[in-house]
């Protein structure tokens, strides 16, 4: 498609998702008119923790810019904190059906954005803790802002990250790192993150950040498309396979575990824990 019929294609987007920020605006979606790269801001106050709400509509918004071929997405947020991972809230005392459909939201957004045709990167202006650490990683390139933190935490929380977060980081760091940063639930700092290829730039503000990111995705200009996806997909494909057959059992051993005692009461503290550090 020529790029001008594909700027339109896109306006077109724009204008339906700024429609839908309207309505909802968790999530933000503006296209840049030069390169057609959508710049996706998550605006789920105060730290972008992803409830079934904010879920919905990276999902919607994931699946607006495949329909209309995306040249590529930059996903960031409009906060100090990139996200803050999965909503506690929607863990704990969970309303069955709520937390059902809930993970399986979760499930195809990892889906949608892991097997994404276009060039994605995730922009990670603050800590990325848990389900913030597993967004970027389904991305194809990270830059992060120094000071911040990253990493899949879930056992400082007593809770244990799904096999497809492990793969999600496996995929990036090797099975050695993951192994140690999964079982004592280490958050990276940015320049540790660096040093073992959870990210792959630093820069020293957002704007740098948005300019790499656009930089990133032009260096597939001469690359089909085609080739490039297929290429992606090559790669990514056993990884997004096994999460897809298991994906049932997944939710159901999601749905028991947040049942146990032991888990509530984890995260009964934990939530004390980060209401207290508010209150210090
Ligand atoms: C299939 C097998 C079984 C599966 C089991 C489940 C697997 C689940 C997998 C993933 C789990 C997760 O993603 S859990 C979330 C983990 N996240 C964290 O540990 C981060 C916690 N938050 C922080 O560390 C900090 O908030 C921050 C560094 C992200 C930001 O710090 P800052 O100082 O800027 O902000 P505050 O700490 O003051 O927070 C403001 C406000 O937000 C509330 N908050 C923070 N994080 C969350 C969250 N994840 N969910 C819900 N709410 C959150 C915080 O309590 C404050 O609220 P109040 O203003 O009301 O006090």
């Amino acid at each position: 498609m020529a790029l001008s019929q594909h700027l339109s294609k896109s306006r077109q987007f724009l204008a339906i998702a700024r429609n839908y920020s309207a309505a909802a605006s968790l999530v933000n979606v503006e296209v840049n008119d030069k390169s057609g790269v959508a710049v996706v801001t998550l605006q789920r106050p105060p730290v972008n923790s992803l409830n079934l709400e904010l879920l919905t509509e990276i999902k919607q918004t994931l699946t607006g810019l495949e329909k209309n071929k995306s040249r590529g997405a930059i996903i960031t947020s409009a906060f100090k904190t990139f996200s803050a991972g999965l909503d506690i809230l929607e863990m704990y005392k969970p309303n069955p059906d709520r937390a059902k459909e809930f993970w399986t939201t979760l499930q195809d957004v990892w889906i949608s954005l892991y097997s994404a045709q276009f060039p994605t990167v995730a922009l990670i202006n603050g800590p990325a803790p848990a389900g913030g650490c597993l967004l970027s990683l389904c991305c194809e390139y990270r830059i992060m802002v120094p000071k911040a933190v990253i990493g899949l935490n879930e056992t400082q929380l007593g809770i244990v990250a799904p096999s497809w977060f492990a793969a999600s980081m496996e995929n990036v760091i090797g099975k050695r790192q993951t192994e140690l940063a999964l079982t004592t639930g280490k958050l990276f700092t940015t320049d540790e993150a660096l040093k073992v290829g959870l990210i792959d730039e630093v820069v020293q503000t957002k704007e740098e950040g948005l300019e790499k990111a656009q930089g990133f995705i032009g260096s597939f200009a001469r690359i089909s498309p085609f080739a490039r996806s297929l290429s992606k997909q090559t790669v990514r494909g056993g990884t997004i396979r096994s999460m897809v057959k298991g994906r049932e059992a997944d939710l159901q051993l999601f749905l028991a575990t947040i049942q146990q005692d032991q888990v509530q009461k984890g995260l009964g503290l934990y939530i004390e824990a980060l209401k207290k550090k508010q209150a210090a």
